[in-house]
């Protein structure tokens, strides 16, 4: 039977490309979109919105969960940090399955959001590409095999509307890391400026470029006095966080309530 999957932030650059794989996809029913209420486009059809969509009019944009029908199985939600929040807490109140990519959450939003996997499955993943996914893995080994001797610094790279900084694929490859070595947030240093000092060996450099049309580049820098490692990803297409992140949605439907990770999706796991 099709997964039932409704998508909160249709509206978006990453909603209307999910709206369209969704409807593309024979193992998924499309149940519509959700946007904020203040949109002038709620109650119009999916279709007038992104009119690539292969959808039945009657698919159409709403500002409410509960005006959805039918209920969905899943939510993918690709949206803002509040609007992330508030979702969750009515799509956990109500059984619904998540598959949430918004990133820029502050660790206690974050906290917030994920208890609800008490009573939802849920995947919060900073990037549903195969590619990051595995740049995770190797910046982690890569980190642990090289020790202390080696800087680590992370640049990435993204569009000119992006709004937060830095991205959530950075923090994710920084998180990795962490775990890896024994290092924790604490350890980030955000675009040095000014009289910063010598960097320690501890520290791990954050840094961010904002320009056109970029839709994603992330680079893990390592370097010793001797030599340099650059493990770099370039997204060229937003499809494919939208493909993974639908991918995700097949595999979390019917899972029990639990925080998943696009690791277990791709790898095994949980
Ligand atoms: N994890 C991953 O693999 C990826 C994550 N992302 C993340 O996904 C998020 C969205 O990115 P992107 O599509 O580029 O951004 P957009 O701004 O294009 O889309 C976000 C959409 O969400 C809407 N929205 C805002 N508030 C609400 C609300 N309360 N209820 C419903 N909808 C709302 C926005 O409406 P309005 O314009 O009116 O504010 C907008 O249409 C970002 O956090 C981004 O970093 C992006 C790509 C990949
Ligand atoms: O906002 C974006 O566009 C993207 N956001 C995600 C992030 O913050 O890491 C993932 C991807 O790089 C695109």
């Amino acid at each position: 039977m099709a997964i039932k999957v409704l998508i909160n932030g249709a509206a978006g650059r990453m909603g209307r490309r999910l709206c369209c794989l969704a409807a593309e996809d024979e193992h998924m029913q499309l149940v519509g979109g959700l946007e904020r209420v203040e949109s002038p486009s709620i109650g119009k059809s999916l279709k007038e919105l992104e009119p690539l969509l292969q959808c039945g009019d009657d698919i159409r944009l709403h500002s409410n969960l509960s005006d959805v029908s039918p209920q969905p199985d899943v939510i993918v939600d690709f949206s803002a940090p509040a609007a992330s929040m508030k979702l969750a807490e009515e799509a956990a109140s109500k059984g619904i399955a998540l598959v949430i990519g918004t990133t820029g959450l502050t660790e206690e939003e974050d906290k917030k959001l994920h208890s609800h996997s008490a009573k939802v499955p849920m995947i919060h993943a900073m990037n549903y590409s195969l590619g990051v996914n595995l740049v995770f893995r190797l910046s982690a080994d890569i980190a642990k095999a090289l020790g202390d001797d080696f800087n680590i610094e992370i640049v990435e790279g993204h569009h000119n509307r992006k709004v937060d900084s830095p991205s959530g694929t950075a923090f994710g490859i920084a998180d990795a890391v962490c775990a890896a070595t024994g290092r924790t947030r604490a350890d980030l240093v955000h675009g040095r400026s000014g009289q910063v000092g010598k960097r320690t060996r501890r520290e791990i450099g954050m840094h961010a470029i904002r320009l056109g049309s970029i839709v994603g580049d992330h680079t893990i820098h390592f370097g010793s006095d001797f030599e340099r490692i650059e493990l770099t990803h370039k997204a060229q297409d937003r499809d494919v966080f939208a493909a993974g992140a639908l991918r995700a949605a097949k595999w979390l439907a019917g899972k029990p309530p639990a925080l998943y990770d696009m690791q277990d999706v791709l790898f095994g796991g949980k």
